[in-house]
């Protein structure tokens, strides 16, 4: 990576989804994102944020174009502690504890991020933001639907990720709750994490440094 590159940068991004001859889902997208950048993808339902944050965090190749973290093709990049999702779908494991999901990326990337006592201390500090201390030890599965979004959320920061992509944290939360959300995103970023937040959540909006708004899959053009 270059010293001018950015910590994210999308370039040229255009995306199918669906059966050959579809049109495209995401229309020549261009982003970069530097560290501890708090950047919002807003838009209505279908323009292209789930999509978008998904070749983001590397789940899939883009069509055209190129999606690059620390200058590497974003689905060539394993480690949680480099790029952590929180998608839409939480992706809890069940059977484990809120805690043991939380935890679980360490014992996954032993080797990269924090060490293991920090790790423990942000998760519990994590735990605590998110109003998730009392529930450590319960199922995930026994637990209620925002609760386990905020577990996700605490899953996707233990490792202080250098980006963070974040789909609609807020999607199953209550007004106190989104509090609680906001407050766990600003501290990772206050932690130097890069963190972008595909939303609709006018508080998220605001929380923002930059707000860059997708309609029908092409970025809508400044002013
Ligand atoms: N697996 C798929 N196959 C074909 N088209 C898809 C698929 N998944 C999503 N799409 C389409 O891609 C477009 C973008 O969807 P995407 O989920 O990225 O939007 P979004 O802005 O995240 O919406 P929401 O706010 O409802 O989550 C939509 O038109 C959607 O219907």
């Amino acid at each position: 990576m270059t010293s001018t590159e950015p910590l994210l940068r999308v370039a040229g991004v255009t995306h199918r989804l669906g059966p050959t001859g579809a049109p495209p889902v995401l229309h020549d997208i261009d982003l970069a994102v530097d560290a501890a950048e708090l950047v919002a993808l807003a838009g209505r339902s279908g323009s292209g944020k789930s999509t978008l944050c998904h070749l983001i965090a590397g789940l899939g190749r883009p069509t055209s174009g190129a999606v690059r973290v620390l200058g590497r093709p974003a689905d060539e990049v394993a480690s949680w502690a480099t790029v952590a999702l929180l998608p839409q779908r939480l992706a809890l494991v069940e059977e484990l504890s809120v805690r043991e999901n939380v935890i679980l990326p360490a014992g996954l990337h032993a080797s990269t991020g924090p060490a293991r006592s920090e790790r423990r201390e942000l998760c519990d500090l994590l735990l605590d933001t998110l109003n998730l201390t009392h529930l450590g030890a319960r199922l995930a599965s026994q637990t209620s639907l925002g609760e386990q979004q905020r577990t996700a959320l605490a899953r996707a920061l233990v490792l202080q990720p250098r980006l963070a992509v974040l789909d609609e944290p807020t999607g199953h939360q209550d007004d106190e709750n989104v509090d609680r959300v906001l407050a766990a995103i600003l501290l990772a970023r206050a932690g130097g994490t890069a963190i972008v937040v595909a939303s609709h959540d006018e508080r998220v909006l605001e929380a923002a440094n930059r707000v860059v708004p997708l309609r029908d899959g092409r970025l809508v053009p400044a002013g």
